[in-house]
């Protein structure tokens, strides 16, 4: 060491200034004392620390500041000894002791500095801890809501199935082994399509896939298959989940068993769509199936037909025989009719005694022909019911798609129109659509328009048919008979009086006959004639149970005798309305007025029905008439209708007297009167009248 650096010489050393001051040593060896001590116990302080709290961070930093602090304290204690003790040697080197490890502690010290701050303060920790401690409660919440689902899950009465993004099969709750059938062991790692019963559309697979791929949730119905093959109904909600890259990592599907809910579908389905009595297609199934055939032959060009059918003269059946009975028939020719057309055919009953039929896949419409023929065949094979032997006879109409009708209600209206057609041509036989039976039906409606304002327009006339006595030639009487005079031209009674009967018109013209045939006889020369007045009673006229009243009515209001005026009813309404009928009848009787049947020969002809109605006058209908002459069995009848009428008490007139020779043989077969053109046509009532001046 260069002694020119630490030459001690021109000093005083450090222990000899005290010899002359005795306060300062003191002070000096009192201080440094205090400080050795308090030095002293940092290191043991620490050391303490370091004992019981070995998990302190850094602790080597504390060992080397330990003894940083001890050298320091040694410093000062060997100040006190260098006061008595020169061994400045000794402190040199504790003082370059505690400098070595006072650099060092420096050293190390700052570079720990940022890892000792990055160590949580106390404050943070306590606020770690409680979002810890909260963190914790979530979880525990968290925890109990899975707990939660989990036992809804297991006691769900629906399936709930969890697959991988594989669809096999991870998870099923309870109701999924109990309604399927199947163990756990046979489903869990199978695909989810085990239960595919391969009847649910294609359509619906690629619309869920669709679905789910896009990520979002699908919702549908499948039929599916139990494992003992059972098919049954689902309600099915399938979802992907996705995990943290947005990919699918599971499916869950939940799914109800909706059979119960599919069968009473069903049942309201039948109800909706069939007619309850005999099973068959009603109006409404009627109307989609024929949408969908005409559909399927736009696509597929093809010919179908639609038959329009009702039961002939069904209401006599109902009417004599009971509902019970005319049930029983329709059944059973709802039976017939079905056997007639191939499974995939369409029959249906529209209402009453209503059937509509659509014939399929026709290679030509003489085909529809052959199906109609093979109806009328089984319809009029005889029916037992009930202990009843029924003969039952049936009329079509028919329109073909596409000739006829390319819509529905065309076609429907074209096959109403041609069965109108068959009607009119003696029923028990079928009829084709033609454009001229589509005219008739317009030509139908345009009459009804005009003549539901016929009376307020002053177009209805009678005419007066004059009735003979034929013993006498002497004129007793007349027909009244409707003349209609319309802007569109003349239109005769055959043809509007039906139309007036259907419309239901006829009531109010009826009225107007009998009102305005009442008044004219009434009137000079009629009144004092005491003529007979005739008049015609349409069925319609007679389900009016006001039709007593309004007879009595004109009777009191016209002052005609009741005893002069002639009611005719032909046969079939006799038939038709048996009960009502007769009631009525009675019930006219006893106003006094006299009634006869028209057109005898041509209806039911049950002389059973005969006697039971209180008839005066029997009108053999003029289809026998004419042939009398030249056809032996017209004749027969003839004679035998006179016969009949006499034998009951009844007056019996002929119809349509044209010739002499009728005539004669009328005269000769004691028939009581006659009416025809031989007499007189219907005449105006101006000519009427001048037959009696
Ligand atoms: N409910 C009502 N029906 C009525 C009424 N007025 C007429 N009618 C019915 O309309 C049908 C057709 O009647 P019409 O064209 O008047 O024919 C009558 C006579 O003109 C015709 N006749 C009479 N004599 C002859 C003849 O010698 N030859 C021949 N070819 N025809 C003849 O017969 C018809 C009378 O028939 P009927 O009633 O059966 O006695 C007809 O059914 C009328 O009943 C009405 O007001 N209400």
């Amino acid at each position: 060491m260069p002694d020119h650096l630490f030459d001690m010489h021109p000093y005083m050393p450090h222990g000899q200034c005290y010899l002359w001051q005795n306060d300062l040593l003191l002070l000096h060896v009192v201080s440094d004392t205090l400080i050795v001590l308090s030095y002293y116990s940092i290191p043991f302080a620490l050391v303490y620390i370091l004992k019981k709290r070995q998990d302190i961070p850094f602790s080597w930093i504390y060992w080397l500041f330990g003894l940083f602090i001890f050298l320091c304290g040694t410093t000062h204690l060997l100040s006190i000894w260098n006061v008595w003790v020169p061994d400045y040697w000794l402190s040199g080197f504790v003082k370059l002791a505690t400098a070595i490890s006072s650099i060092t502690t420096a050293a190390l010290v700052w570079p720990l500095v940022p890892k000792i701050l990055a160590i949580p303060s106390q404050a943070q920790l306590v606020a770690a801890n409680s979002a810890l401690a909260r963190e914790i409660e979530n979880h525990k919440r968290t925890e109990q809501e899975l707990r939660k689902l989990t036992l809804a899950m297991q006691y769900s009465s629906s399936m709930v199935i969890v697959t991988d993004a594989q669809t096999r099969i991870e998870y099923c709750n309870p109701a999924f082994f109990q309604i399927t059938g199947y163990s756990a062991d046979e489903v869990l790692g199978q695909r989810a399509n085990l239960l595919k019963s391969d009847l649910t559309a294609d359509e619906t697979y690629k619309g869920l896939w669709a679905t789910l791929l896009s990520g979002s949730a699908w919702h549908g119905e499948f039929l599916n298959r139990k494992k003992n093959g059972e098919l049954f109904w689902c309600l099915e909600s399938i979802a992907p989940i996705l995990d943290e890259s947005n990919s699918i990592s599971h499916f869950v599907s939940i799914i109800h068993d909706i059979s119960d809910r599919k069968d009473t579908e069903e049942i309201i389905r039948h109800m909706a769509y069939y007619d309850p009595l005999t099973d068959l297609a009603n109006r409404s199934l009627f109307n989609e199936r024929l949408e969908q055939a005409i559909h399927q032959a736009k696509r597929n060009p093809q010919i179908f037909a639609l038959f329009y059918l009702d039961l002939d003269r069904f209401k006599n059946i109902n009417d004599t025989l009971g509902h019970l009975v005319g049930d029983k028939l329709l059944i059973e020719v709802g039976r017939r009719i079905s056997a007639c057309l191939r499974e995939q055919e369409t029959v249906a009953r529209l209402g009453g005694d209503e059937f509509a039929l659509i014939g399929l896949n026709l290679t030509s419409p003489a085909d529809a022909g052959e199906i109609a023929q093979r109806v009328i065949n089984t319809v009029n094979e005889p029916f037992f019911i009930d202990d009843h032997q029924l003969f039952v006879s049936t009329s079509l109409g028919i329109s073909v798609y596409p000739q006829d009708a390319t819509t529905s209600e065309q076609l429907l209206k074209h096959a109403d129109d041609a069965l109108y057609l068959a009607k009119q041509h003696g029923r028990n036989t079928f009829e084709f659509y033609n454009a001229s039976a589509n005219a008739q039906s317009l030509r139908r409606l345009n009459i009804e328009n005009h003549l539901r304002h016929g009376l307020a327009r002053n177009e209805f006339s009678l005419a007066y048919q004059p009735q003979v006595d034929l013993a006498s030639g002497r004129i007793i009487g007349a027909e009244a008979l409707l003349r209609w005079m319309p802007a569109i031209g003349p239109i005769g009674p055959d043809e509007f009086i039906p139309i007036a009967e259907n419309s239901g018109l006829i009531v109010e013209i009826g009225e107007w006959v009998m009102r305005t045939a009442c008044r004219d006889f009434m009137a000079a020369p009629l009144h004092e004639r005491k003529l007979l007045l005739a008049i015609n009673l349409s069925a319609r006229q007679f389900k009016k149970t006001t039709l007593v009243d309004s007879v009595r009515g004109i009777l009191a209001e016209t002052g005609f005798p009741a005893e002069r005026l002639e009611l005719e009813i032909t046969e079939s309404m006799l038939v038709e309305h048996f009960e009502k009928t007769v009631k009525q009848m009675q019930e006219l009787k006893n106003l006094g007025i006299r009634l006869a049947i028209d057109d005898f020969g041509t209806g039911f002809s049950s002389l059973s029905y005969l006697k039971r109605f209180p008839m005066d006058t029997l009108k053999i209908d003029k289809s026998f008439v004419a042939d009398i002459y030249d056809n032996q069995n017209d004749a027969c009848i003839v004679r035998s209708i006179i016969g009949l009428g006499h034998g009951l008490n009844l007056k019996v007139q002929a119809e349509g007297v044209e010739t002499a020779q009728q005539l004669e043989l009328l005269q000769l077969h004691q028939c009581d009167r006659g009416q025809g053109y031989f007499f007189h046509k219907p005449l105006p009532i101006d000519e009427f009248r001048r037959l009696f001046v």
